[in-house]
């Protein structure tokens, strides 16, 4: 039997866990704003958006390593902002994807999503956790351990399970470019 082919891939220890870190502490300085999505009432998390130009660079050079790997290519133009997402107990983010809507006030769409993992599973906080949909509504959990970033198509549903004790902070980025390309 062939292997089956999924179109994310991990790659650990991707961002120093020391400059995450960092941002983590910078964020939680300058306040962080509640994500609570009361509309669908899928997300119940908080975050800041933020810049750091090296940092985009290098999760937009992973994100080309992970185009060559994937054979999947996207046209896409820029990492835009980078967001910090805290998930305390309870704190969730239901099946969703990240392309559904066209980014103020470029208009442009997400391609790619990066999340990098910035708590320690199991250490940090229990529960929680990424999963990916893919064929035949089979559910991935992706463990990112401090410093590993995944990268998937922002096309996929994925979703951020719920955290049972401590915190569960992540970086997300996305690769976008000019909608329905
Ligand atoms: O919690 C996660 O790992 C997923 C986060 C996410 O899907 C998002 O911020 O768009
Ligand atoms: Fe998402």
């Amino acid at each position: 039997m062939s292997e089956a082919y999924c179109p994310w891939t991990v790659y650990k220890r991707a961002v120093d866990p020391k400059l995450l870190h960092r941002h983590k502490h910078q964020a939680l300085g300058e306040g962080l704003a509640s994500l609570i999505d009361t509309e669908v009432g899928v997300r119940v998390s908080e975050g800041r958006f933020f810049d750091d130009e090296p940092l985009s660079a290098l999760l937009g050079d992973i994100v080309k390593k992970a185009e060559n790997e994937l054979t999947i290519h996207f046209d896409w133009s820029t990492m835009g902002r980078l967001q910090m997402t805290r998930y305390r107990p309870g704190g969730k983010y239901e099946w969703h994807v990240d392309n559904d809507f066209l980014l103020e006030p470029t208009g442009l769409q997400r391609k790619w999503t990066v999340v990098v993992g910035i708590s320690r599973p199991g250490i940090d906080f229990t529960g929680g956790g990424l999963e990916l949909m893919w064929t035949n509504a089979t559910r991935h959990a992706v463990y990112l351990d401090e410093g590993d970033a995944v990268v998937f198509p922002s096309t996929l549903l994925h979703r951020g399970g719920p955290v049972h004790e401590g915190e569960r902070w992540i970086l997300v980025a996305w690769a976008q470019g000019q909608a329905l390309r």
